[in-house]
């Protein structure tokens, strides 16, 4: 049986260790000129070809070097690679040129390593560890005699980490003298192996969500304050519901990259702009549109996204035009006197789930409501409807949700636009870690809530500050004094509803979440004729007809036992507001 690696015991690659004849065959490939020596693999292969026809020779690649490319991986990659190799140790491109036919054949530099000899750099981490022994022995003088280290002592280890944590001089081998005793070499190979702590203790340390058993415990850390967001790039991705644009963000109050799928068809088709109320305005991020420095070049706005309309294949694109927090308070403030009426934005805050989004889980219907909530954002809306029947109580509002509910034809249709606001909450907050681990109590009988409660966790840790300035950033929160603006949102969770206001998002109305089992229950009495449906039921009866799958994008229904049990849950301890169905079910 092979041996498990544990990350620490992993082997280096050393180009030397590993180098095979093909590798040597490429090397001189790379680093000859005109034409190549013939290798004992080569010849062999010339003189006995495998179909009876003689192979080409190898093209040479002389194709003009891209200085942009060059610079990336300069940028990118702190790896030395063949390629490298073929073109020096010195670090200088300059030389690139040297390897091609049209260049004058000039010396090839001596490869020169960058690195300090070898006998220094172990005499410096000898230097360092009996530097650092020292001071842990000062330290736990100091600890025990409860007196306080002095700073002296305490700075006199450039490479000595907080008290507890190893730091790479400490882990590094003493010395080459030190190293060849047995006790040395020993406890180098212990150093080496995986964490020799018991498993139960593992177990024990690994519950809270923020540990990462490989990069050491960290500490949970509440961030407090309004997050700042920075959208740092856009673009377009085509999906089965339509283009959209994806923001990509960083914010002041994680290391998570959140997101903002943004479906706005005005800004990508002439026929939705004739079709959209006159003044509707362009769901665009405010930060991406901001001047980032002096002198910023058209590309590279267009590269991160900030540009208009749509890119085109040989066009060169046009970027947006920055503005002001000025001119964006001034704008908010105004109101276009032509502006006809429009419907807001329909925004979704979706939390990540790996298990219900990408590999179609069925014990939730996390995937089916991201494709849900894109389908719905995107597809055309009435004007004038629904607009007052927000109520944030949970009883006021288990109102039917607007696809059961039947809409008055007279209002117009308009295209729709809107965010899914798609945040890196993974598990409710608890991380895809501690989610597997409920999963696992779930299935010895415990409900969502109280697996999270077993594990030390909140029934939900997510908190709605950075999904609340993305809105902002998109220009989206409105504004409940002068009674403008804001959102309609998509959910039945009265959490995501309290919490986003809080954080002063305007929300004219709450637009439930029917899951789709629930919603196309042929056997139903109400639903058994078809007749009975109106057009609006039947398109998407058909649009479900079409789709094969579960949980993915652009696909059909989720169900199963374990779903149920979730989603009453989530109605019966979470007070979610949505009523169950009365009706008996048979499977559609
Ligand atoms: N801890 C935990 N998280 C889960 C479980 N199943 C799904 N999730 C997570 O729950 C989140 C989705 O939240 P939901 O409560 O389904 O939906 P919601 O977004 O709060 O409410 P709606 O807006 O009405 O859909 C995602 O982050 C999922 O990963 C589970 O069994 N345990």
């Amino acid at each position: 049986m092979p041996a498990v690696m544990s990350p620490s015991s992993a082997p280096t690659t050393h180009h030397s260790a590993y180098a095979t004849q093909a590798d040597l065959d490429i090397l001189n490939l790379l680093t000859t000129d005109g034409p190549k020596p013939a290798t004992a693999a080569t010849a062999a292969a010339a003189s006995a070809p495998a179909n009876g026809q003689r192979k080409k020779s190898v093209v040479r690649r002389d194709a003009g070097l891209d200085s942009l490319l060059l610079s990336a991986v300069l940028a990118g990659s702190d790896k030395i690679t063949r390629h490298h190799f073929g073109h020096g140790m010195t670090g200088a491109y300059s030389t690139c040129d040297q390897s091609r036919p049209s260049s004058p054949r000039q010396p090839r530099p001596l490869p020169r390593s960058q690195q300090a000899p070898r006998s220094q750099r172990l005499q410096a981490e000898s230097a360092a560890l009996a530097s650092a022994q020292a001071n842990s022995a000062i330290v736990s003088e100091a600890a025990s005699s409860s007196k306080p280290v002095s700073a002296e002592a305490s700075s006199s280890s450039s490479s000595a980490g907080p008290i507890g944590i190893p730091t790479p001089a400490t882990l590094a081998p003493p010395s080459h003298d030190l190293a060849t005793s047995p006790k040395e070499l020993k406890e180098r190979k212990r150093r080496m192996s995986v964490d020799p702590q018991p498993i139960s203790q593992l177990l024990q340390q690994a519950s809270p969500a923020h540990v990462n058993f490989f990069h050491g415990r960290g500490q949970v850390v509440k961030p407090t304050g309004r997050p700042t967001v920075k959208c740092m790039a856009r673009t377009r991705v085509p999906t089965p519901h339509g283009d959209i644009f994806l923001h990509l963000y960083h914010n002041t109050h994680d290391n998570k990259e959140h997101l903002a799928i943004v479906t706005d068809p005005i800004q990508l088709s002439a026929d939705a702009r004739r079709r959209a109320p006159k003044g509707r305005r362009e769901i665009r991020s405010r930060s991406l549109d901001a001047k980032w420095r002096e002198g910023e070049t058209d590309m590279e706005r267009i590269v991160r996204g900030a540009y208009v309309g749509r890119l085109t294949a040989g066009a060169e694109g046009v970027p947006s035009v920055p503005r002001s927090a000025a001119e964006y308070a001034a704008e908010d403030a105004s109101e276009d006197p032509d502006a006809e009426a429009d419907i807001l934005p329909l925004v979704r805050i979706h939390s990540e789930c790996f298990t219900g989004e990408t590999i179609g889980s069925m014990r939730c219907d996390c995937g089916e409501q991201l494709d849900e909530g894109m389908r719905r954002i995107a597809e055309d809306q009435h004007v004038g409807t629904a607009q007052d029947e927000y109520l944030p109580t949970p009883e006021a509002s288990r109102a039917p949700s607007p696809g059961t509910r039947g809409h008055s034809h007279s209002h117009p249709r308009v295209p729709g636009r809107g965010v899914v606001i798609y945040m890196r909450q993974e598990g409710r907050g608890i991380g895809l870690l501690e989610k597997i681990r409920a999963y696992n109590l779930q299935d010895l009988g415990h409900d969502t809530v109280n697996a999270n409660l077993m594990l030390g966790h909140g029934a939900d840790e997510r908190t709605y500050g950075v999904a609340a300035e993305i809105l902002r950033d998109l220009g989206l929160a409105g504004d409940e004094a002068l009674g403008r603006g804001g959102v309609r949102l998509l959910t039945n969770n009265p959490e995501k509803v309290e919490g986003l206001a809080a954080e002063g998002i305007r929300i004219t109305e709450r637009v439930g979440m029917v899951p789709r089992d629930w919603l196309c229950n042929h056997n139903s009495p109400k639903r058994s004729a078809r007749e009975l449906l109106d057009d609006e039921e039947l398109e998407y009866d058909e649009y479900r007809a079409r789709r094969a799958g579960v949980g993915l994008l652009g696909a059909t229904t989720t169900r199963g036992p374990e779903l149920e049990k979730y989603l009453r849950t989530k109605i019966e301890r979470m007070g979610h507001m949505i009523d169950i169905p009365e009706e008996p079910k048979a499977d559609a």
